[in-house]
């Protein structure tokens, strides 16, 4: 459980701290005020890029005039696993860069340089932002990378899988543009990428189903909630196959075939066509019998917050504790399913971060949230 969060530099804030409590937490305060900065500083305690996707140079505070970011520093204290252990069983996580402008943030567990995966041990946050007001409209590979992200929360070898795969494919493309433009391309070589991408891409496909399936399970046993349900499917060649139920050295030999058919289409093209990669994640409003890519606003983030609570839900069974960040969660909810998601985020017993620019948004939660005012760069508890 996360019990203080102190702020260096980070964003908009010089120096800033909050001491929390077990229950939810809402920051309020006018736009720019800097509540979606202390969620992107909470979603720095996972592997991978935080709530924004910015890079470690964009986190450094800047005064007006300045042209680079400072060296910044976030830091957390959470009580651990062992509620008995008076005090002795704290645990602090930091991140930051030291030197101004460093393109690598450090991840720091006790004070000791550690791995990002070694994150997942003690914490794992969960966001939904307004961004995901359009999740099943938007870009495929934003809705793919969203999905990625909550395989691995369970899987971390998901995204050593994903990474392996991204950086052998950018090598093929290149080995491939190459060889239409008349340099000579070492064959080789490109096999051994393919064989690389095949079973990088494999291990991912049989991740991502396996996600699938325990993520609709958990979604269907949402059925008594206000919000409305998906059926979710994961669309593309390989993902088929998948769902058909072919094994991973299926998957493995079929990604192989297909990148050696792709070469000459995807040299033409400069793009790789044909992988997992190309995978969707497609949704069905389950009551309206419509996609979710046709839903309001609003329809959209209903199943996105659904969703986004399955997830947390199987993530509270075992493992380090989910922490949920919800940027401008009331925003475009009827005042019914703003209700249904406080009474959940009460009933779920974690901690959870809300952001919105009223108070007044979250009055269900008035005694059962600590409320913070976020004002002038400080976090002002009331
Ligand atoms: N590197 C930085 N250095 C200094 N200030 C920054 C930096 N990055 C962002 N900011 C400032 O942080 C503010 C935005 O903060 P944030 O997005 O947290 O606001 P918010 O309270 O969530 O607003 P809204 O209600 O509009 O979503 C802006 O004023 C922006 O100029």
């Amino acid at each position: 459980m996360i019990r203080s969060l102190t702020l260096t530099d980070f964003r908009s804030y010089a120096s800033a701290r909050l001491d929390v409590g077990p229950g939810p937490v809402v920051l309020h305060g006018p736009n720019g005020a800097g509540k979606t900065n202390v969620l992107e500083a909470l979603s720095l305690f996972t592997p991978g890029k935080g709530l924004r996707g910015a890079t470690a140079q964009e986190m450094g505070r800047r005064e007006p005039g300045e042209a680079g970011g400072r060296a910044w520093a976030v830091a957390l204290t959470l009580t651990g696993p062992d509620p008995h252990k008076d005090g002795g069983d704290e645990i602090r996580l930091g991140t930051g860069v030291q030197v101004a402008g460093a393109g690598r943030r450090l991840v720091r567990i006790e004070g000791e340089t550690a791995q990002p995966g070694r994150l997942l041990d003690h914490l794992r946050p969960v966001w939904a932002t307004p961004e995901h007001d359009r999740l099943f409209s938007d870009a495929r590979a934003d809705r793919l990378k969203f999905f990625d992200r909550l395989v691995f929360a369970a899987d971390p070898g998901h995204a050593a899988a994903v990474a392996g795969y991204e950086k052998a494919l950018r090598e093929r493309l290149r080995l491939l543009v190459d060889g239409a433009e008349g340099r000579e391309a070492d064959p080789l070589w490109l096999d051994a990428l393919e064989v690389r991408l095949a079973e990088t891409g494999a291990r991912a496909t049989v991740a991502r189903a396996q996600a699938l399936t325990v993520l609709q399970a958990a979604i269907d046993g949402r059925s008594d909630r206000p919000f409305p349900q998906a059926d979710l499917a994961l669309a593309g060649e390989t993902e088929t196959l998948a769902s058909q139920g072919a094994d991973e050295a299926t998957l493995t030999a079929s990604i192989r075939d297909g990148m050696v058919r792709a070469r000459g289409r995807d040299a033409a093209a400069g793009r790789s066509l044909f992988g997992p990669h190309r995978a969707d994640l497609t949704a069905l409003h389950r009551a309206k019998n419509r996609p979710a890519a046709e839903g309001s606003s609003g329809e959209q983030k209903a199943l996105a917050l659904n969703l986004i609570l399955a997830q947390v839900g199987r993530l509270s069974t075992g493992g380090a504790a989910p922490v949920l960040l919800l940027d401008e969660a009331p925003a475009h909810l009827d005042a019914d399913r703003r209700a249904a998601l406080f009474d959940e985020i009460t009933a779920l017993g974690l901690q959870a971060f809300m952001t919105g620019t009223e108070a007044e948004l979250f009055s269900p939660l008035q005694g059962r949230a600590a409320f913070v005012r976020v004002e002038g760069g400080e976090l002002i508890p009331g």
